[in-house]
């Protein structure tokens, strides 16, 4: 047997990979590692965190009280339905907002301006869905971890035009979730710096849905007394 090859890492280098089964709530763990382990309540438990966990953007603004990830998902699951464009299939946007942003479960919300960077985020993230489909979801269903993981990927790779269109609403439903606070906080909040997703929606539909929230957004901060 040939000897172990040693690459010897230079000692900048990250010397440990993020990995899914290091970040596995305790809650999992036990019920994964009991004798008869129960994957629904150990599924139920990866979705708990997504309703617990505020969205980093508002905590990045020093807002306490504000929305989770689930309650952005649960959002874009109505805003799929309201689709018009007869190609599109809604009911696969449904699927695809609901599970798009499952991994931030055990990797957390990280932003655009995170240092962490948009590959790392994504490789996390895949090797996530990876685990929780294969080791928490295949036990129960086999078609239900294939499907999950399917509309994970096509959101991230963009593999459809449902997928389009749910990359459009997550953009659009940030802004109009942007628009809401400033308005509850009297425009003492402001959150310009969000509103470049707007450059990243491309159908023609939600453009439409987001340049009639940008206007009343132009109207609401004219109207604000001059200080
Ligand atoms: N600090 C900033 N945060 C931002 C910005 N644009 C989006 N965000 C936040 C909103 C969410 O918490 C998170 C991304 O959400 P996903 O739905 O894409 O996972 O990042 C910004 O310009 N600045
Ligand atoms: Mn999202």
């Amino acid at each position: 047997m040939s000897p172990a090859v040693i690459v010897k890492q230079p000692a900048s280098a990250a010397t440990t990979i993020w990995d899914p089964r290091d970040h596995i709530p305790e809650e999992v763990n036990g019920l994964l590692n009991q004798k008869h382990p129960n994957y629904l309540l150990a599924f139920m438990n990866v979705v708990h965190q997504l309703k617990i966990q505020k969205r980093t953007g508002w905590l990045d603004y020093g807002m306490t009280e504000c929305e989770s990830i689930a309650d952005h998902m649960y959002r874009m699951s109505i805003l799929s339905m309201l689709i018009t464009n007869p190609k599109v299939n809604r009911d696969k946007c449904v699927r695809i907002a609901l599970v798009h942003d499952m991994a931030e479960a055990l990797v957390g919300d990280i932003t655009p301006v995170d240092p962490i960077g948009k590959d790392e985020k994504h490789r996390r993230e895949l090797e996530t869905m990876k685990y929780v489909c294969k080791e928490i979801v295949e036990p129960m269903s086999s078609e239900s971890a294939r499907e999950i993981l399917e509309d994970f990927i096509s959101y991230d790779t963009i593999g459809s035009l449902e997928a389009r269109y749910v990359k459009d609403i997550d953009k659009y439903e940030l802004l109009v979730q942007c628009f809401e606070y400033e308005k509850i906080h009297k425009g003492k909040l402001n959150f310009q710096e969000f509103f470049i997703a707007r450059e990243w929606i491309q159908t023609e539909e939600v453009s439409k849905w987001a340049d009639d929230l940008i206007l009343l957004r132009n109207q609401f901060f004219d109207s604000l007394p001059k200080i």
